[in-house]
């Protein structure tokens, strides 16, 4: 039997400014459902390389396959129906309501009233914007995060099966943009979808990637995961890239299960029996980051005192798998600290 095709599939594209190459030789191929994160310096040619895959730029050589099938055998607007897109400047009709901008597509595409409506309730209420209240307003009514949720909902409203978002965040402030990160990470409409996401931020990237393309002058410098590109770094270029941001990086890449070894369990001044319903449990598929979050909310690299003594892990414990077991902050970080250094030297 054939295998399927790649839901989306970039090959060898080239986009040239004069005699200037904004994109140079670029290829690669999503799985359905991942989520593919382009990442470089300004001007590296991420927008322009996105641009390529819904034909909104035309590439000078090379093509781009949506689910095997060649884009430029497609005539453009079913091809852009079929891809949602997203902008930091969301471009919203400032005279049509929330309600009006997000059906505007499933409208083209001539779904009933009663389709239309019970999407889009549905849509705002998963971006946690309540149709009752919001429905009705216009743009200019609502922030810049609330704008930003309605332009997402409007490339979801059709259900493509891939959506492309550049820098959708950039205009939020930091902790706006945190927040509405962490929704959109969880947010069930997007799991299946294939996603290309353009961000000059490397905690961004880490976070919402499945694979990070990294360019410079138009060209791929890494195409991995992140765990692959912040420790085995393809090029001079690429470690430098993540340098600054190294300690932080690591806290996201690493989970609670790569560093198990070194979680000294027997050193436990908890006793497996403290555990009770209201304790707070994590999995070991969370990431350091998460874990040390569970300690303390508002941690960031530098954490101040935990206010929460332990945590519970189930599976932790090679000799109990189905016994929750308690992890401490001083265990967690000492064992992050060994892990890391060893993955350093590997
Ligand atoms: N329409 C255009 N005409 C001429 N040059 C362009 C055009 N669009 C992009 N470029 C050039 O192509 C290169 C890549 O631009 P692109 O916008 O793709 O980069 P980017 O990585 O998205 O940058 P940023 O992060 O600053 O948005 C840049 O040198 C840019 O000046």
């Amino acid at each position: 039997m054939a295998q399927n095709p790649p839901a989306l599939e970039a090959r060898h594209l080239t986009r040239r400014y004069g005699t200037q190459p904004a994109v140079q030789d670029v290829s690669f191929a999503l799985a359905p459902g991942e989520t593919l994160v382009l990442l470089g310096p300004s001007g590296c040619g991420k927008t322009t390389l996105l641009r390529m895959l819904n034909r909104l730029v035309e590439p000078d050589a090379g093509t781009v396959l949506v689910h095997g099938q060649d884009v430029r055998q497609v005539p453009v607007e079913r091809l852009r129906r079929g891809i949602g897109y997203v902008i930091q400047q969301v471009g919203l009709l400032p005279h049509y309501t929330v309600a009006e901008n997000v059906a505007i597509v499933p409208r083209l595409l001539g779904q009933t009233d009663a389709w239309i409506a019970r999407r889009t309730d549905e849509l705002l209420t998963r971006l946690h914007l309540p149709p009752a209240r919001f429905g009705g307003q216009y743009p200019h009514q609502l922030s810049g995060g609330q704008q930003q949720r309605v332009g997402l909902a409007r490339a979801l409203a059709a259900d493509p099966p891939i959506v492309l978002l550049d820098e959708p965040f950039g205009a939020l402030d930091p902790l706006t943009r945190t927040s509405i990160r962490r929704e959109f990470r969880e947010l069930p409409e997007l799991r299946q979808k294939t996603m290309v996401l353009v961000t000059h931020d490397v905690q961004e990237a880490f976070e919402l990637a499945d694979r990070i393309l990294l360019l410079d002058h138009g060209r791929v410098q890494q195409l991995g995961t992140p765990a692959e590109l912040l420790f085995r770094p393809a090029t001079a270029f690429v470690r430098e890239f993540f340098a600054a941001d190294f300690l932080s990086l690591q806290l996201r890449v690493l989970r609670l299960q790569d560093i198990l070894s070194y979680l000294p369990l027997e050193e436990n001044e908890t006793p497996v029996n403290a555990y009770n319903s209201e304790s707070t449990t994590i999995s070991p598929t969370a990431t350091i980051q998460d874990a040390l979050q569970q300690f303390n909310p508002s941690f960031t690299a530098t954490p101040p005192a935990p206010p929460q003594p332990v945590v519970w892990v189930r599976g932790l414990n090679p000799a109990h798998p189905d016994e929750p077991a308690p992890l401490t902050y001083p265990a967690l970080m000492g064992a992050f600290a060994r892990a890391a250094q060893q993955l350093q030297t590997a």
